[in-house]
């Protein structure tokens, strides 16, 4: 492909990443993997360039573009190359007229900058929820041990967390290697920082009531050494199913699935009501922390999406307040960096229940916040974090 067809190629990628966006549809990188495989004759070089220009097209507009062209034209202003692929030749994109709309640049539509200025984050902050994610693993110390997998796969181990390894970006994800037999998972930093805050010690009983494809369900399981009883729940049946296999290979055996009806949690599980030592809800939110691995996903939040999920987080709050034990206690997280999620959810509900408080955390990293803590890409070069720690008073 000549510079001119891999421009209209981007042109074409981001369009289709709009699409989903505006529909509801697929995550970037599901829509670009589709993408290729139906451009088969886009070679190796080919691929990388187009997405290349395609995800920073994605990042530098912050509003939702009218058009990708509108995106890459707005580029080309800046930059000559790029603008000389614009030449009307038979694959590439028709020239640029003067007087064609360009899309407005910025990290999010107003109401979201409002918003994040209200929840307390300075200009760093929110540059630093661009810029590309760094490749993360948690070791599971079940199967083996940090030095082991440093000794297969490089990395940097992390200073101050003893199973988390740091992998160059482009490090190979060897088919047979250690992530594909369950001796480590790919695990950003925060997830693996907030999933310590649980505490969990071995033989006790653990609720991970959105427990997803079980990240969180698997480290936590390794904190209680493989001894105990983790019930793992979702409302997502696809979602919940990835849990099994990645058990098995982890060599966790206590990790049990159970799939809820939305609005049916509390019915569902009133077998096990007052019962568990700790209780992780590791919220549905509207992702504003991991915009650095899906930034497409500022595109899809509108104000009555982020009611709908601060309500759902609200709901599940009061949902494992009564699944705890007397001294049981409630982890809450959100990979959203929004007040309205974070701080102020927990506020909300320790008015709804005055028999609860927050109980102090002592994580390696991030920053006292509200009643809870702040880990943030700026700050402490993990994915963006609200998470706190409730009891019984
Ligand atoms: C942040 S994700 C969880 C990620 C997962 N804990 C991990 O570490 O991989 C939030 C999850 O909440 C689930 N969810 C949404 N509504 C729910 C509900 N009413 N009850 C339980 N889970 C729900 C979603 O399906 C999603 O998997």
């Amino acid at each position: 492909m000549n510079p001119a067809a891999r421009t209209q190629a981007a042109i074409d990628l981001v369009d289709a990443i709009i699409d989903a966006a505006k529909s509801g549809g697929a995550a970037a990188d599901q829509v670009a993997k589709r993408f290729f495989a139906a451009r088969r004759y886009a070679g190796s070089k080919d691929r990388r360039a187009i997405r290349t220009l395609a995800y920073d097209a994605v990042r530098r507009f912050g509003p939702v573009p009218v058009s990708a062209r509108a995106a890459i034209v707005a580029m080309a202003d800046a930059d000559a190359a790029l603008a000389a692929t614009f030449d009307g030749s038979s694959y590439g994109p028709a020239p640029i007229a003067a007087d064609e709309p360009r899309a407005e640049t910025g990290l999010a539509p107003a109401w979201l900058v409002d918003a994040f200025r209200s929840s307390e984050l300075g200009d760093a902050d929110l540059a630093a929820l661009l810029e590309r994610a760094p490749l993360d693993i948690r070791v599971n110390r079940l199967r083996t041990d940090r030095d082991a997998v440093l000794a297969e796969l490089g990395g940097e181990p992390a200073a101050d967390l003893p199973d988390a390894i740091r992998l160059p970006a482009e490090a190979p994800l060897d088919q047979d290697g250690v992530l594909q037999d369950g001796r480590a998972e790919v695990q950003d930093f925060g997830s693996q920082i907030v999933s310590l805050a649980v505490g969990a010690t071995p033989d006790g009983f653990a609720i991970d009531l959105c427990a997803g494809g079980g990240g969180k369900t698997l480290a936590i399981a390794a904190q209680m050494a493989g001894r105990g009883r983790i019930l793992a729940t979702d409302t997502d049946r696809p979602r919940l199913s990835r849990l099994a296999p990645r058990a098995a290979r982890a060599g966790v055996t206590i990790a049990e699935p159970r799939l809820l009806d939305p609005g049916k949690e509390a019915a569902m599980l009133s077998d096990v009501a007052g019962q568990a030592d700790w209780v992780m809800v590791d919220a549905p939110c509207s992702g504003t922390g991991t915009w650095r691995r899906n930034p497409e996903a500022r595109w899809r939040l509108t104000p009555d999406r982020l009611d709908r999920v601060v309500a759902t987080q609200a709901r599940l709050l009061d949902v494992a307040a009564g699944l705890t034990s007397p001294t049981g206690t409630i982890t809450y997280v959100v990979c959203s960096l929004l007040d309205a999620e974070g701080r102020g959810q927990v506020d909300a509900f320790l008015s709804r229940h005055p028999d609860w408080r927050a109980l102090p955390l002592a994580l390696p990293r991030g920053r006292v916040h509200g009643r809870g803590m702040r880990l943030t890409p700026a700050s402490d070069s993990t994915d963006g974090f609200f998470v706190a720690r409730l009891g019984r008073a």
